[in-house]
Order: C-alpha cells, then sequence, then structure tokens
C-alpha cells in the first residue's frame, strides 16, 4: 500500500510509521510521499529517511496542491499525522474512505475547530476528565466527524499535569496509528 503522511509537526508519528516500515513491523506499506504545510521538525525526518518530500503553503490551492501530488505519486492511503490545516470538501469527497486522522482524543470529545495539540490535553485537564485516549478516524469535510476506526484510551490519574498527558499520548497514539495503517494494509492485499 502506498502511503502520502501529512505533517505540520514534530514528526515523531512519521517517525513511528518510517521507523516501522524500515523494521518490517509494517508490512506492505511504502512511504512514497511527505507532505507538509509549514517548516517543521518533521520535514527533517524525512529528508534524513531519503524520503520523496513535498512543502505545500497554507492557501487556498493547499487541498488541490496535495490531491496533484497524491494522483501522480499514485498514493492508495492519505495518513494524516499532526497535520493541521483542514482539506476542502472536494478532496474529502474524492478521496473518501481513503484518509485516515490521529487525535489526540476519544472522539466526539475534544474535537474540532480549534482542538489540536497541547490545546486538546489543557482541555481534557480543565474539565478534570477521568480518562482520555488517542482516535484514528476516517476524514470527512468536516472536522474529526469522520467514521471511527480505532480508539484506545486510557485512566487520568488525580496529579496528572500536562506534561504527563501530552507523554501518555504520545504512547499510545503511535501503536494505535500503526495498528490503524495495518489493517488498512491487509485489507487491501
Ligand atoms: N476536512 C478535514 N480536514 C482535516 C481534518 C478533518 O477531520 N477533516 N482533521 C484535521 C486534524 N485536526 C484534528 O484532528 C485538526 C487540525 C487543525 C484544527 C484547527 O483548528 N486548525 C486551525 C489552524 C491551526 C494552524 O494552522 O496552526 C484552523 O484551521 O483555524 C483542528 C483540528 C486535519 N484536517
Ligand atoms: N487535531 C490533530 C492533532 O492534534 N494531532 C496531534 O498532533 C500531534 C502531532 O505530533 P507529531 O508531529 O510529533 O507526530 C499528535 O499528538 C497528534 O495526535
Amino acid at each position: 500500500m502506498r502511503i502520502a503522511v501529512l505533517i505540520s509537526g514534530s514528526g515523531s508519528n512519521l517517525q513511528a510509521i518510517i521507523d516501522a516500515v524500515a523494521s518490517k513491523d509494517l508490512k506492505h506499506v511504502e512511504i512514497v510521499a511527505v507532505i507538509a504545510d509549514r517548516n517543521c521538525y518533521g520535514l527533517e525526518r524525512a529528508l534524513d529517511a531519503e524520503l520523496p518530500t513535498w512543502f505545500v503553503e497554507r492557501s487556498e490551492t493547499l487541498s488541490s496542491e496535495i490531491d496533484e501530488i497524491c494522483e501522480n505519486e499514485k498514493v492508495d492511503l492519505i495518513v494524516l499525522a499532526g497535520f493541521l490545516s483542514i482539506l476542502n470538501e472536494e478532496f474529502c469527497t474524492k478521496w473518501d474512505k481513503k484518509i485516515i486522522n490521529l487525535h489526540p482524543s476519544l472522539l466526539p470529545k475534544y474535537g474540532g475547530m480549534g482542538m489540536y495539540g497541547a490545546k486538546v490535553h489543557k482541555a481534557v485537564l480543565a474539565n478534570n476528565e477521568k480518562e482520555s485516549g488517542a482516535t484514528v478516524h476516517y476524514v470527512s469535510s468536516g472536522v474529526d466527524e469522520g467514521e471511527i476506526i480505532l480508539q484506545e484510551s486510557f485512566e487520568i490519574p488525580a496529579e496528572a499535569d500536562l506534561d504527563w498527558l501530552q507523554q501518555k499520548i504520545s504512547e499510545v497514539e503511535k501503536p494505535l496509528l500503526l495498528k490503524a495503517i495495518r489493517k488498512l494494509a491487509d485489507k487491501s492485499i
């Protein structure tokens, strides 16, 4: 399965995919494109791994530029791994059930516009939630509204702070994302 990974940040989840492919923990998967919408450390990770990499500026044409790359590279699955631009309706319709997103909460809670990165963790802690987790879902035109593929939850201890939650989410979401990609890759054989 030919995958494109879309990033906007440090790329630790991209690195998890890179490492899983290299170690054959993720079989029948090839990263054929890494696409960033801003300068970010994830780009360095992609270049270090000598992966085909694109930088697409945030603009009205972002979705169509990403579409062209994914068409040209014959992408089978688009993985949003910390990607922070909203893909337009035309793109989401065309690539329906071929785009997945990793989100750092138990959707439908703490999803939608404005809910990304530490903003999610701060909201979860502010509401004194007793559990949280990560979600992998199909991407639809609405933000974080697509069909859920997999979720992994954990209890939040009373003494948990932002650092604890960020670390716990980071630990939980990487195997969850790999499990989702593996599930879709196995289906595609
Ligand atoms: N059409 C869709 N596009 C995207 C989805 C989606 O479900 N449907 N998921 C997001 C990822 N995401 C949460 O998982 C998310 C990303 C960004 C935002 C947000 O509020 N973004 C801000 C800008 C942030 C920035 O560029 O620094 C905004 O658009 O104003 C919310 C949720 C990826 N795309
Ligand atoms: N709403 C989307 C969102 O918040 N995604 C989150 O961004 C981080 C990216 O980390 P990374 O760049 O190190 O992979 C991850 O925690 C991911 O769940």
